[in-house]
């Protein structure tokens, strides 16, 4: 799939918005997934948003990217590497070997537990939380209170696609008051 190449007059979020396509009752009845995989399938959209994503965590001064398994690693690792800062993973339950530090959440259409460890980030650091959907907000506010546990500042929830509808920045507003949103495409 190749959506048409901006030239100069497209603005980046409606030509990647393109590359995005609405799968129904996935992977739930009611459910409308946004699946971006031609997004990542296209060189130039991936690297596109890559550098957008890399362009926020300069300006939020962030020194380390925090990614979200699983679609959070695809897009947090390229930009840890773009912009030059140390990745850390936020992991489902039970995959994180050592001492490490949990929270249950609410998704969209589930629940889960995800984890950190406890030595991975430190009073110093100013961590970018980096995820590929925003939809009600629950994954990123259980991993943005990981974060804080450990002593790091979030200085930022950045995500390639902020669904609207399912109200994730206003209860970001709420419960992480002060922690900016950074979405590239809302829908
Ligand atoms: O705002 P929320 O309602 O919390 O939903 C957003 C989360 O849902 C998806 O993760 P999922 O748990 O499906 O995991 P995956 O990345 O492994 O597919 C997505 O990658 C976000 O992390
Ligand atoms: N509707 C949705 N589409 C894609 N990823 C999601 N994560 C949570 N809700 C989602």
């Amino acid at each position: 799939m190749i959506a048409q190449e901006p030239d100069g007059e497209m603005p980046l979020d409606r030509w990647l918005a393109g590359y995005i396509r609405d799968v129904p009752d996935h992977p739930r009845p009611g459910v409308l997934f946004k699946d971006y995989s031609a997004l990542l399938a296209e060189p130039r959209a991936f690297a596109a948003a890559v550098d957008f994503l890399a362009e926020l965590c300069s300006r939020r001064r962030a020194t380390k990217v925090a990614g979200l398994e699983a679609r959070g690693f695809l897009l947090g690792t390229p930009v840890a590497v773009r912009c030059e800062l140390g990745f850390v993973p936020v992991r489902k339950k039970g995959k994180l070997p050592g001492r490490t530090l949990s929270r249950a959440y609410e998704l969209e259409y589930g629940s889960d537990v995800i984890e950190i460890q406890q030595d991975a980030l430190g009073p110093r650091d100013r961590v970018i939380v980096l995820d590929d959907v925003l939809a009600t907000g629950g994954t990123a506010l259980a991993a943005a209170s990981l974060i804080a546990e450990t002593g790091a500042q979030v200085v930022s929830v950045a995500v390639l696609l902020e669904l609207g509808a399912l109200s994730g920045r206003r209860r970001m507003e709420r419960d992480l008051a002060g922690v900016p949103l950074d979405a590239l495409i809302t829908a």
